[in-house]
């Protein structure tokens, strides 16, 4: 059935609601059968006290591992890679674990432990130490691998950032190129997307953009984190884009644009989450009171991404909070979803 028409109304509210509870600004852009819907409330820059839009440039945090995803299924179809085969069959001695598959990476349940939650443990402190640091994949690996593996290969979801470095790595190897130019040639330049920008390591953003407030942990005093490198994440977090891109990569990808068929598919086989989410292949699914919506969300210090399109790609929502570390706020914009798709 049809989905019912978005509620501005309680979209625009959700938004304020976000600011009364610490957002210095958010937005949210749906793309509805080619109708573009532009709501934002809020300041990007407290400092000059700028209007927020939906066409600013933002950190989209792990929506980038749904590009990331994607690329390594393009390399499915070309032949340079199975999903069952082990990791340490393209990268050899990598992994402690020769069971683990590329499969289990993208799915989350390779066991690998999150570098980040050493990293950011101490929110503010950790940040600080992070925030113009430039690291190798090697050097992210070696954060992680100084942990044991969290569970047995495949055996269940287990969250980890560390999955999409190994990704990042098996793009680079079986591409002889960047993961930048993978991005640029196989996603960016072919669907247009002139906001989407791989700037690692710069710690800039370039053009019009939000800027970032992370909120500390006990004072919730806002620090300005714009300025990073996010080398801590790269090809699991360094993505800046728009929610004009956003939701035209993704409505893309589910109306097969990007992928074969038969990857397509492999993308949507769900490994359940909660009651209401489940994760694919570097694609979250959210159940909604309408049905199920395909995307991912992403939080980088003071940017708080969603991004997701209904099953036929029709319709599709970016919403953003240029704040974080911040649960209420986050609980308030996950609120978005409803309001965008099931009206
Ligand atoms: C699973 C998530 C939520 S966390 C993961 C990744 N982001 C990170 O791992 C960064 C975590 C630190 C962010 C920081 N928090 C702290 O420092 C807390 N001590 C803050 O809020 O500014 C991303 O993006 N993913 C989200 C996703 O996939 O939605």
């Amino acid at each position: 059935a049809p989905l019912a028409a978005p509620d501005t109304a309680e979209l625009r509210k959700t938004l304020r609601t976000a600011l009364s509870q610490g957002a210095p600004g958010a937005f949210a852009r749906v793309d509805d059968n080619g109708k573009a819907i532009h709501l934002a409330e809020g300041v990007a820059d407290r400092g000059t006290g700028r209007a927020i839009g939906t066409g600013d440039l933002i950190r989209v945090g792990s929506v980038t591992k749904t590009f990331t995803a994607v690329v390594l299924l393009q390399l499915v179809d070309e032949g340079k890679l199975k999903l069952d085969t082990s990791v340490n069959t393209y990268l050899p001695g990598l992994l402690p674990d020769r069971r683990i598959t590329v499969r289990h990476v993208l799915s989350h349940r390779s066991g690998l432990y999150d570098h980040a939650n050493t990293l950011f443990a101490q929110s503010v402190q950790g940040f600080e130490n992070v925030r113009n640091r430039v690291y190798t994949y090697r050097q992210l690996m070696d954060l992680s691998l100084a942990k044991p593996l969290t569970n047995k290969p495949g055996a269940v979801y287990s969250y980890s950032n560390a999955n999409f470095v190994v990704a990042g790595m098996l793009i680079e190897k079986l591409t002889k190129k960047s993961v930048a130019t993978a991005y640029q040639e196989r996603l960016i330049k072919p669907l247009k997307l002139t906001d989407t920008y791989y700037v690692h390591p710069k710690n800039t953003i370039p053009g019009r953009y939000s800027r970032g407030y992370m909120t500390a942990d006990s004072s919730g005093r806002k620090i300005d984190s714009t300025r990073q490198t996010v080398s801590w994440a790269q090809s699991a977090g360094a993505l800046v884009s728009s929610g004009k891109d956003l939701n035209k990569f993704l409505s893309a990808l589910v109306q097969g644009k990007l992928t074969s068929a038969a990857q397509l598919k492999q993308m949507l086989k769900w490994t359940p989450v909660n009651s209401t989410q489940a994760y694919g292949l570097g694609l979250r699914r959210r159940d909604l009171s309408c049905g199920s919506v395909y995307g991912h969300t992403g939080t980088v210090q003071g940017y708080y991404t969603w991004a997701f399109t209904s099953k036929n790609g029709k319709r599709s929502l970016t919403s953003f909070a240029n704040t974080s570390n911040n649960g209420t706020v986050y609980a308030t914009m996950n609120r978005t979803l409803e309001a965008a798709f099931c009206g």
